[in-house]
């Protein structure tokens, strides 16, 4: 397909297998959006660095061709102000497969709905995987922040993200209220007038399809357990069949038994014969267990909202979503982004931490088997983080540190791989 705003660079390009593998050309042409607010300081450092990464690691026998394409404000200036999202976007992540973004704005309220999920939704891109370590050095609540680490996978199709909800007063909110009440007996609405309706779909399918990669990703990584993240006890056809879904798609697929008489349940590795357990945690208390007893949780598997909080909650034990990284999977198209937003009041100032963002990269180089380019960032981040040259959010937490602009950190972490 001919695109009419986005220009394709001489390159190669990604092709996905039958089986989901990839095959990658040395020269892969990658779109990226760069991001609303703190995405321009970002999105052209993290550029920097992987190019630094792939340059150093390769000697020039391997490169990304970069293709801009276009999403939230920076959509409405090259398109019309009414185009967010459009259509040769998407078109262009199907195209290329592999792909990273910047951060981009939601309105809170009213206006436009997140284009973050709407890429999530119309790409399909079913798991949000987002690990979160901790990098030695880095400032912590914690006593001992090495004991985190996990990877999370969130469910990121459905849930209340879905989007069907109509606002209070409505005459759609009104007609959904008096179908609840008068076609299905519902009698617990307390408050009927001016009252916001959403509506939160879960399915088998979409939950197993996430829980099958969440333990898929243990059984390859040799991980410990799968700890299946809900609300049931509230939620109980929802978030609750959530729950029974995952031991369920653990049992028939992986071939799980009750550990210990149940709940839970445990299967061996077939990659290395070890136990991986497989358990449930009611969301609240999950809150409290991973600031209490963090080495006792590895992989989680949850909803998308519960995914979303979890994921900030454990970024900040580790030194706060400007380190945070992430990915958006289908089985055939990845799109990479940070955990964070767009951070509006440091927008344009080179200021903010953009490890996220060139953490998630360094996840998008391991996709793509370019190990070495990826293994030399995490060597960057490892030293700037101890040599305490730093970004403003870990500056005034370490004492003794370098204060350090975002394309600054940058260059620290070059100068370091
Ligand atoms: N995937 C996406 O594109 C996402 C988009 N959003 C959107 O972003 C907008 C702003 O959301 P908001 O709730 O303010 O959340 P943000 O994640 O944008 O920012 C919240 C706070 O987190 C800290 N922070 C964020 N990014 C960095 C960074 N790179 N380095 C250092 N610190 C950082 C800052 O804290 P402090 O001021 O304490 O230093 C900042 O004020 C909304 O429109 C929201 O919908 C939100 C999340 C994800
Ligand atoms: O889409 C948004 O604006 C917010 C999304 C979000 O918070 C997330 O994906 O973590
Ligand atoms: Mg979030």
């Amino acid at each position: 397909m001919g695109y009419s705003n986005i220009t394709i660079p001489d390159g190669g390009k990604i092709t996905v297998n039958d089986d989901n593998s990839l095959s990658v050309p040395d020269n892969p042409v990658v779109p990226y959006i760069e991001g609303d607010g703190i995405g321009i300081d970002v999105s052209p450092v993290m550029i920097k660095v992987v190019d630094a990464a792939i340059e150093k690691a390769y000697s020039g026998q391997r490169k990304i061709a970069w293709m801009e394409v276009y999403a939230g404000e920076k959509a409405t200036a090259v398109y019309d102000q009414d185009t967010w999202l459009p259509d040769e976007t998407l078109q262009a992540f199907k195209e290329f497969a592999v792909g990273i973004k910047g951060p981009l704005t939601t309105p809170v309220g009213g206006g436009i709905r997140s284009l973050n999920v709407a890429l999530r939704q119309e790409l399909d891109l079913y798991v949000c995987q987002r690990p979160v370590r901790w990098f030695e050095g880095v400032p912590s609540p914690l006593i001992n922040p090495g004991d985190v680490d996990m990877v999370i996978y969130r469910e990121n199709s459905e849930d209340i993200y879905a989007g069907v909800e109509w606002r209070a007063g409505s005459p759609e909110a009104e007609k959904v209220i008096r179908f609840l009440k008068d076609e299905m007996g519902v009698d617990k609405i307390r408050f009927e007038t001016m009252c916001g309706i959403g509506i939160k779909p879960v399915s088998e399918e979409g939950t197993k399809r996430l829980v099958r990669r969440a333990l898929q990703y243990a059984v390859d990584n040799d991980r410990e357990s799968v700890t299946l993240v809900h609300k049931g006890n509230i939620m109980k056809y929802t978030e609750g069949a959530f729950k029974d879904w995952g031991y369920e798609l653990a049992r028939q697929e992986f071939g799980a038994e009750p550990f210990n008489g149940g709940p839970w349940m445990s299967f061996k590795n077939p990659l290395t014969d070890r136990q991986i357990i497989v358990k449930d945690v009611i969301a609240d208390a999950m809150l409290q267990q991973i600031l209490l007893r963090p080495a006792e949780y590895d992989v989680v598997a949850t909803l998308n909202l519960n995914g979303d909080y979890i994921s900030d909650a454990l970024a900040a034990e580790v030194g706060g979503i400007g380190i945070a990284p992430g990915a958006n999977l289908s089985d055939k198209v990845a799109i990479f982004e940070a955990t964070h937003g767009t951070a509006p009041k440091y927008a344009g100032k080179d200021m903010v931490n953009p490890g996220s963002i060139i953490l998630s990269a360094e996840m998008m180089l391991r996709h793509m088997g370019w190990l070495e380019a990826a293994d030399l960032i995490i060597k960057g981040v490892d030293g700037a983080i101890a040599a305490k040259t730093v970004t403003y959010d870990f500056e005034r937490l370490m004492e003794g540190a370098t204060l350090l602009s975002s394309s600054e950190f940058g260059e620290a972490v070059i100068s370091k791989m």
